[in-house]
């Protein structure tokens, strides 16, 4: 619901908001310039003292004025010429004619109005209100995204644009909080929304006495010209007149011959309020303020590019749910945890099912759950799981969200997975758990589909049909993911002579000269799907490259009777293959300078490579990983010991299980290890970990008793990003 409200209103909002914020950028700038270019104004220097200097120069003075940027004019007359001059603060002294410029003008215009009157002056507060809304609401929703509002400052996970979205929205909301709010409040003011100030100041009679100098009257003796608004003189000839002093204390009228103060009303609370709205809206009178909210302005237009990109890549990404009612009208909920989206595919198929069947349907992902879904009659749950058994990406706030709700609601639930993985379907048993610790009814069973299969599903859903009193055929066709090809350009064969045949192999895009082919982007850690001829289901690799180092690296381990890794392992150079690319940003260095602790086994350390080869800025880097026999299995020998004479890579430890010594494991090296271990991850160190599943729970075994000292376990450590893991 938020996300779309976010979605939609930048969506149509894009184009408006980035000319107010643009045009307030450029004004931001002005109060730093007038700064520059204008005598600073020093406290002390009394109003009569700069009345007298002016009027020393000319013959006839309408009135001086400070202007919002901070400078003094005074508009004069002198015989038939009347003018306008700026003057020192100080000293009275002529500046030079004033000229207010037309470009500052015509932007001012732009930004207030978009040049449209009045019906642009509302659509730019309507602008204002947008921004708020827009920041507000980005806001909560990254702090949902990232887990609580501890988690803010955590890296955020995505596709590049939705990290700069997110990671610009933490940089810019406060100061596009308050200039958005002020926005609102100049505009509503601006529309008769805010009251006038109501201080009125009484009629007053003069002395009519023969007029004092200026420099002379009490009154403005004691004015300060750090305070002044403006001074306007009496008519002159006029002894009935008065001179009026506007200052940030209030409004007074002064007799021209006493020179004193005979009415004056103080500024009301309004006043003080306004002006401080004004200041901190324009930055005028606090230039580091105005050049702060002109970056957090400027930011606006690259939301909107990052915006529109990743709202075009979720809708790309996703099937279209046709017919999907509002939760608040649905007799059936269906929410989906997906990390790649197949589970979305499913979803769109049950939905137009039960819609055909009369149901009203609201689809949704289970993050949105809320307890507005406790008024339908049923919740049908469709959970994907991904990682080592973890929620995917559009069901990580499910679990707290669900522990907040009251009210049972009969549930269904279908857990995705592959039984490949060590728990399979370890996502959809968490929920199940957690449905039946809160008691709601269930309508069904849990069931699990394996590896997609549309079979299983239909089965699902003639069960869940008898149990709504009508048929329902869930006919699912899986779309097969969009592949590319790719060309076998290299490998290197490990592991043989040890009886764990290993390949790192090396692939581009086929074709050459104008007609080669270009990869996708990816990062080391992101995953290759790879298509078997033969087999419906793709296999995923963790990729040891980056798409910048011109090839698409993977390390593949030879599993018996694995269609996809003896596939791959009887691969020639020149042999291509079918493929996709799938982000794993939860597998990634987080970024900074702190330390990072890489453990791998095997051909985990494929991903793991990748980051020491990344690692352009000298960061240090410490790689533990664990093979069978340095004579056969040492994969990337060669390449470790470049990168650690060019310091991307700071230290290397081993383990072989079959060395001379007896063996080791990578988790013996850990605990070997544990003083400079705790010391690195004080440091505030992160540690990745890719193998298998075995060693990963080896690894957490050794790696407790380093963290306890430190106050620390690995709960902690993975819930704040600094454990990762990428097992198989
Ligand atoms: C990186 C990765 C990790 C996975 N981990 C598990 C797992 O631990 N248990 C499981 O049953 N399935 C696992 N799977 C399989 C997915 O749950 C399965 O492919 C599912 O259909 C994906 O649905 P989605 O495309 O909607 O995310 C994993 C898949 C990937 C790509």
């Amino acid at each position: 619901m938020l996300r779309r409200f976010h979605s939609l209103t930048g969506v149509a909002l894009a184009l408006g908001l980035a000319v107010i914020a643009l045009t307030g950028a450029a004004l931001s700038v002005q109060p730093a310039l007038d700064r520059l270019a204008t005598p600073a104004i020093v406290r002390g220097a009394s109003v009569a003292a700069l009345a007298e200097a002016v009027a020393a120069r000319h013959q006839s003075i309408d009135s001086i004025r400070k202007r919002p940027d901070g400078s003094i004019t005074v508009a004069f007359a002198d015989g038939d010429i009347a003018g306008v001059e700026r003057v020192d603060p100080a000293t009275g002294m002529g500046l030079g004619d004033y000229r207010a410029s037309e470009v500052s003008r015509f932007i001012t215009n732009l930004h207030r109005s978009f040049l449209a009157g009045d019906a642009g002056r509302a659509a730019a507060g309507i602008g204002a209100l947008a921004m708020l809304a827009l920041t507000a609401s980005g806001m909560v929703m990254l702090v949902r995204r990232l887990g609580g509002p501890r988690a803010l400052f955590r890296p955020i996970p995505g596709a590049p644009a939705q990290r700069w979205h997110g990671a610009l929205g933490r940089l810019a909301a406060a100061g596009l909080l308050l200039s958005s709010l002020t926005g609102l409040w100049m505009s509503a003011s601006t529309f008769g929304f805010i009251p006038e100030s109501e201080a009125a100041i009484p009629d007053v009679v003069a002395s009519a006495g023969p007029p004092a100098p200026v420099g002379t009257l009490a009154a403005l003796k004691v004015a300060d010209v750090a305070d002044l608004r403006e001074l306007t003189f009496p008519a002159p000839g006029d002894s009935t007149d008065v001179y009026r002093l506007r200052s940030s204390a209030g409004e007074a009228r002064i007799d021209a011959a006493t020179g004193a103060a005979v009415a004056f009303a103080p500024a009301t609370t309004l006043d003080r309020l306004q002006d401080l709205v004004r200041m901190l809206h324009t930055g005028r009178g606090a230039w580091a303020l105005g050049l702060w909210l002109g970056l957090s302005a400027a930011t606006v237009p690259v939301f909107a590019a990052t915006g529109f990109l990743s709202w075009r890549r979720r809708r790309a990404a996703r099937p279209r749910i046709a017919r999907n009612v509002s939760a608040r009208s649905a007799d059936t909920i269906i929410l989906v945890g997906s990390e790649g989206n197949s589970t979305w595919g499913f979803a769109a198929t049950l939905h137009a099912a039960l819609t055909a069947a009369g149901h009203h349907i609201h689809t949704g992902d289970m993050n949105d759950l809320a307890p507005v879904h406790a008024s339908a009659g049923r919740l049908l749950i469709l959970a994907a799981t991904c990682g080592d058994g973890a929620a995917p990406a559009s069901a990580k706030n499910f679990l707290v969200r669900l522990a907040a709700l009251n009210d049972p609601v009969p549930v269904a639930l279908l857990g995705f997975g592959d039984r490949n993985f060590g728990r399979f379907c370890g996502f959809a048993d968490d929920v199940s758990a957690a449905i039946a610790a809160k008691g709601w009814p269930q309508i069904l069973p849990m069931k699990r589909i394996d590896r997609c299969s549309a079979q299983e599903f239909a089965q699902w859903g003639h069960g869940l049909g008898a149990a709504l009193g009508h048929d329902l055929a869930l006919e699912h066709v899986c779309e097969p993911p969009k592949t590319f090809a790719l060309e076998l350009v290299e490998r290197e064969d490990y592991g043989v002579a040890v009886g764990a045949p290993v390949a790192i192999l090396r692939f581009r895009a086929p074709g050459t000269g104008a007609k080669a082919g270009r990869l996708p982007s990816f990062e080391p850690g992101d995953l290759v799907g790879v298509l078997p001829p033969g087999g419906p289901m793709p296999r995923f690799y963790s990729l040891a490259s980056a798409a910048r180092d011109g090839v698409l690296e993977i390390c593949v381990r030879l599993r018996e009777g694995g269609l996809c890794s003896t596939f791959l392992h009887a691969l020639a150079p020149g042999d291509l293959i079918q493929a996709f690319v799938r982000e794993n940003p939860a597998f990634r260095p987080n970024r900074g300078s702190a330390p990072l602790i890489l453990i791998g086994a095997g051909a985990g350390i494929g991903p793991l490579a990748g980051f020491v080869r990344a690692n352009q800025a000298g960061r240090p880097v410490h790689l533990y990983w664990g093979g069978r026999s340095a004579a056969s299995d040492f994969l990337y020998e060669r390449e470790l010991a470049q990168h650690l004479a060019e310091k991307r890579l700071t230290s290397l430890r081993t383990a072989f299980s079959r060395g001379p010594d007896g063996g080791a494991y990578v988790q013996d090296r850990i605990a070997a290890d544990a003083p400079r271990l705790r010391e690195l991850i004080r440091q505030g160190a992160q540690i990745l970990v890719c193998g298998g599943r075995d060693m990963a729970q080896a690894v957490t075994h050794a790696l407790d008793p380093v963290v306890r000292p430190l106050g620390l376990d690995l709960a902690i450590l993975k819930s704040s990003g600094r454990y990762v893991e990428d097992v198989y």
